[in-house]
């Protein structure tokens, strides 16, 4: 069996709104996200991740913020493009591993929730994919309450 692991990053800046969108979920919050589509650094950081993996740039690269066709797009469209990618090369997603880094809003209510729309939009159990949180302890810019930020890490499987 081959493998490939991945990594990615993402941030955005709160900005006016009344809820944030976080692995497809919408979770109820004083503050929007400033963002070309719905903003969801959950998905964008997974998506980076498995783009990663197959070597095949980032998701700006495939979805350019330019593009007005992605304006307020549904992230999980991007996640079951970059998945389409991979199955097209004979991977599929063996396990995905997501930090959330944010003082708030608090992730772990949402997290069972997130974890379910993950692993259909990849299609994977929903056993293989870990949703976590952690706060910055109050420091830089997500401790300050600027914005929020994920991370990803993935191995893709081949037979
Ligand atoms: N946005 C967040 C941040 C944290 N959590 C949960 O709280 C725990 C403690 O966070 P620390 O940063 O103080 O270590 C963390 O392990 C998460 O379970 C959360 O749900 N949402
Ligand atoms: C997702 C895209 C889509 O145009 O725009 P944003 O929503 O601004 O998100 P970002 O994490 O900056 O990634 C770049 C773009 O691919």
């Amino acid at each position: 069996m081959n493998i490939r692991i991945g990594q990615g990053y993402d941030v955005h800046a709160f900005g006016d709104g009344d809820h944030v969108v976080l692995g497809g979920v919408r979770v109820p919050h004083e503050r929007g996200v400033l963002a070309h589509s719905d903003g969801d650094v959950v998905i964008h950081a997974l998506c980076d991740a498995i783009l990663g993996a197959l070597a095949l740039g980032d998701i700006g690269r495939h979805f350019p913020p330019s593009d007005p066709r992605w304006k307020g797009a549904d992230s999980r469209a991007f996640l079951r493009h970059c998945i389409g990618l991979a199955a097209g090369q004979g991977w599929k997603l063996g396990n995905a591993d997501v930090t959330v880094i944010c003082e708030r809003p608090k992730v772990g209510p949402h997290a069972a929730a997130m974890r379910d729309t993950l692993a259909a939009d990849t299609g994977v159990a929903v056993d293989a994919i870990s949703v976590k949180a952690t706060t910055s302890e109050k420091l830089g810019f997500t401790g300050r309450g600027e914005g929020i930020a994920a991370m990803a890490v993935c191995l893709l499987v081949r037979e």
